[in-house]
């Protein structure tokens, strides 16, 4: 009898979870149709996932509702919505997805990127906030100055536009960070940062990891959880490296990222590791990033070639060809700046975004959006819509004359705190590569732009191609040759200029 009883409170119970849940469902935005327990696992897309979300954004409408295994994820597919949900209702949509693998196992909870949004979170972005603020950031063109002019004179001797623009980009961001040049490409910390950065695109890859999708999973002990000393491998290396780059830091003289966030009022609440990763995601978060949105220029410029003679002709009727474009003739240069944003629209490297996660309840348009929803802004279904842009798969810099481009660096708390740097260091490498080189295809038949093209994963960017980079004339090639011979490279002095213009900037670059 007792049994029969408890048998049919269970019955009622599971029947009226069943009616809660199909309740809430339907007020939920459309999508397709779910199983009961894994709801749309059985169909989640792996490889290029954008391609299967966009379709169901052709299908349901700009908010699709997915549920994976009981996470609701809800898709965004276009931009207004986006901004009303991300950057307008901000306080409750700026949290991340937990990320057991990522987040938990590899990184330990110490990777801003996925750190929910809390009081913990805020006292990490109060700590890098001054180091990246837009004033502290226009301090900082003597370092991109100096790297943009290596890297052109690297290419009068290699086409090698991978090795180029790593040491570019990683250069930039090594000695803002710690105080040191990544002269060579060759040096350890960036071999070692390799490592580290692809096993950053392996912990995030979706689908990977089981215990991402059933995270009860994690209670296993190590020997039946295979995935924990992977976790703690990956963590060790990527810790080691942090630390040493902090102690090379210290050990350096003059100015940098390191001493002035360790010598900031907010570290008093951190420890030296946390505040070492702060400093060594930030430094890693600029290095692929801007690498990545180089590769897509020059692919851009070797599949779509028409807009470059315009380009080249403002170019030189601002700068002409005794010298090379500089940091103030970018206002003067406003197709220059339309190439720039329209290399954002044309391809992102990260096509879906970075998700986000909801803190409470909310409705949008009479649809709900349930607390702890992951939601997916579909970067590149928007930059391709057709409403928008006309044949968008074209390369085309007048949709910007004049205008800002659709937002490139993210939303509401979250957004990159790395934007006006990586802007500073896109157009200067922009204007002075178009400035000094045709760069052409090596093919007899130049590749096309498709999506086959571009590698899968979290971060997406052109596959490997083959692009010459000839300078424009004998002159210009001159031009390159002095402009580096005469650049100050004493990091030292670089970096204690840059602390000297904060300073004059009416900031407070903190280190004694
Ligand atoms: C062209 C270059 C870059 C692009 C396209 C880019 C794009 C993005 C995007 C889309 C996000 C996610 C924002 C969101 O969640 O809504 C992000 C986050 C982030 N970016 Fe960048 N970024 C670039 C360069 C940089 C640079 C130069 C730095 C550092 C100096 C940096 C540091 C970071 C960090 C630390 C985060 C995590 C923010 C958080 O979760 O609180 N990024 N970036």
């Amino acid at each position: 009898m007792a049994i029969v009883s408890i048998l049919l409170v269970l019955g009622a119970v599971f029947t009226l979870y069943v009616v809660y849940q199909q309740r809430r469902a339907a007020k939920l935005p459309p999508g397709p149709r779910r199983l009961p327990i894994i709801g749309n696992l059985h169909q989640a897309p792996t490889g290029a996932v954008w391609l299967k979300f966009q379709r169901w954004v052709e299908q349901y409408g700009p908010l699709v509702s997915l549920d994976f295994g009981g996470t609701s994820v809800i898709l965004v597919g276009n931009y207004d919505i986006a901004r009303d949900l991300l950057d307008k209702r901000a306080s409750i949509y700026s949290s991340r997805p937990r990320s057991v693998f990522a987040g938990e196992l590899a990184t330990k909870n110490k990777h801003i990127l996925f750190k929910p949004y809390n009081e913990e979170y805020l006292k990490h972005q109060r700590l890098e906030a001054p180091v990246m603020s837009p004033r502290a950031s226009a301090c900082y063109t003597p370092v991109q100055d100096l790297e943009s002019k290596q890297m052109l004179k690297n290419f009068l001797s290699s086409d090698d536009y991978s090795a180029q623009f790593e040491r570019f980009t990683a250069s930039i961001q090594y000695t803002l960070a710690f105080g040191f040049r990544i002269v060579t490409g060759e040096e350890w910390q960036l071999k070692a940062n390799h490592k580290v950065l692809e096993n950053a695109v392996a912990a995030i890859e979706q689908g990977r990891w089981i215990v991402d999708a059933l995270p009860f999973l994690n209670y296993l002990p190590a020997c039946l959880a295979p995935w924990k000393n992977t976790g703690e491998e990956w963590y060790k290396l990527w810790d080691d490296l942090h630390m040493a780059n902090m102690q090379g830091a210290l050990d350096f003289d003059g100015w940098n990222w390191t001493k002035a966030m360790l010598h900031s009022k907010e570290a008093q609440q951190l420890t030296k590791e946390e505040i070492a990763w702060d400093v060594g995601v930030l430094c890693d978060g600029g290095v692929e990033t801007t690498n990545m949105t180089l590769r897509i220029f020059t692919f851009a410029c070797i599949t779509c070639p028409e807009w470059i003679p315009k380009a080249q002709q403002e170019l030189d009727a601002v700068v002409g060809n005794g010298r090379l474009p500089d940091f103030e003739d970018l206002e003067n240069l406003p197709y220059l700046q339309a190439v720039v944003e329209e290399n954002f629209r044309w391809r992102h490297i990260v096509p879906l975004g970075i998700p986000h996660a909801t803190t409470q309840d909310d409705y949008y348009k009479g649809y709900l959006i349930p607390k702890g929803s992951t939601i997916i802004p579909l970067f590149l279904t928007m930059r391709g819509d057709t409403q928008l842009y006309d044949s968008p798969s074209e390369f085309r810099p007048e949709r910007w004359i004049g205008k800002t481009g659709p937002n490139t660096f993210g939303y509401g708390r979250r957004v990159c705190p790395g934007r006006f740097i990586a802007r500073n260091s896109v157009a200067i490498a922009f204007a002075r590569l178009l400035w000094a080189f045709n760069i052409r295809s090596k093919d007899e038949e130049p590749p096309v732009m498709e999506e086959s093209r571009f590698t899968t994963g979290f971060v997406s960017s052109p596959k490997q191609f083959e692009a010459s980079f000839e300078p424009r004339s004998e002159k210009h090639r001159r031009v390159i040759e002095e402009s580096f011979e005469s650049a100050e490279k004493d990091t030292t002095k670089i970096l204690n200029q840059i602390r000297d213009r904060q300073l004059s900037a009416g900031l407070e670059p903190m280190v004694h």
